[in-house]
């Protein structure tokens, strides 16, 4: 058989595919619906037999949550852009890795993808194949390695890789939760924000999205990378004493990792903690879940419980220190392929 006119297909290039969680199409009834339904139907985040589980996705979370969680997505949409802000900071983060690796030459391609929703996983592999990566890094944004999370991106990639006659060898990256470089980018952002606010906390919370407490007793690290980095950014700032490691976002009526976050802010003013400062270091990109649960819910229910100022951190975003920490990753995780 003759091969046929486009063949050899390019090779030679390597691709860095960032890949962060995903977000709806729209704020109203059907795309959140859609949205939803894609992520809670994930195995690695829901692990209850489907039997039992999808008749009640169906049925019940899937009929009310679509139009409550939208109003709240509509709090925090970029109207401008018309998407999610965790699509708009992922998409810059990647403009500008690739604006500041751009001195290793033109061997290397970025882009981005989010394992729910659009840009697929698999449409963004197939792009940088075509533009001639042979080589793949795929790099889940999430610093703290979590079935839920990062194994799921994984298992994307693996789904995509099998459609495929050439498959790109592929690197998946390492969580970061313990890098210098990130410990050293969360604590100038905790440094930075705590010079600018025109008071002094009492307390620190350090929220991280929570997980059910049953995921990490079948071994899930998750909760082992959240103490670590906990433990070192207190050590890096000089502020563990302050810093109170709590879990927010819970979902369903298992019981969570704890403390929760929502019930330990409104605990802190009636123990004399009026001023309260909040980081959630497990997002590397601002979202639903700060910009609106903890900017908006638990500010909220703070200020109702007596307490005074209460300042929420964003996230790493598309700051200096944020392409410090993806350079770091890129340039760990290609070694031997640059
Ligand atoms: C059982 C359900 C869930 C698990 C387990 C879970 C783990 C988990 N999630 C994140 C990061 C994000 N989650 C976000 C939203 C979100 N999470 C869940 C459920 C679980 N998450 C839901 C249903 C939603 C959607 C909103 C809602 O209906 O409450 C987001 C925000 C996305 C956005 O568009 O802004 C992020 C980010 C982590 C890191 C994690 C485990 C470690
Ligand atoms: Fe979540
Ligand atoms: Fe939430």
């Amino acid at each position: 058989m003759t091969p046929s006119t486009n063949h050899p297909p390019p090779f030679g290039k390597i691709g860095v595919l960032l890949v962060n969680l995903g977000t709806p199409e729209g704020t109203s009834y059907w795309p959140m619906r859609r949205y939803l339904a894609e992520f809670l139907s994930d195995r690695r985040v829901i692990e209850t037999s489907p039997a039992l589980w999808l008749p009640v996705l169906h049925l019940m979370v899937l009929s009310s949550r679509p139009t409550q969680k939208g109003k709240d997505y509509q709090a925090i949409w970029n109207h401008e852009r018309d998407e999610g802000p965790l699509k708009t900071v992922t998409r810059s983060q990647t403009e500008k890795l690739a604006a500041r690796l751009a001195p290793l030459g033109d061997r290397l391609a970025f882009d981005w993808a989010m394992r729910y929703g659009k840009p697929s996983i698999a449409e963004k592999i197939l792009a940088l194949q075509a533009e001639g990566c042979d080589r793949l890094l795929v790099a889940p944004l999430y610093p703290q390695y979590c079935a839920a999370t990062s194994a799921t991106v994984a298992d994307k990639t693996f789904d995509a890789l099998k459609q495929m006659r050439w498959q790109p060898t592929l690197r998946i990256a390492a969580p970061f939760f313990d890098r210098p470089a990130y410990i050293d980018a969360l604590a100038a952002s905790l440094r930075d924000q705590l010079s600018q606010l025109a008071f002094k906390p009492d307390k620190i919370v350090v929220s991280w999205h929570g997980i059910p407490k049953d995921y990490s007793e079948k071994g899930d690290p998750y909760f082992c990378h959240c103490s670590k980095t906990t433990r070192l950014l207190g050590e890096s700032t000089g502020l563990r004493d302050k810093m109170l490691m709590t879990f927010q976002s819970q979902f369903g009526p298992k019981e969570w990792l704890q403390p929760y976050t929502l019930a330990t802010v409104q605990g802190l003013p009636a123990q004399g903690a009026r001023n309260v400062v909040v980081i959630a270091p497990g997002f590397f990109a601002d979202c639903l879940e700060t910009l609106e649960e903890l900017g908006g819910e638990n500010r909220h229910a703070f200020l109702e419980a007596g307490g005074e100022n209460f300042a929420v951190v964003p996230c790493l975003n598309d700051s200096r220190e944020a392409i410090d920490v993806l350079e770091d990753i890129v340039r760990t995780e290609t070694a031997g392929w640059i």
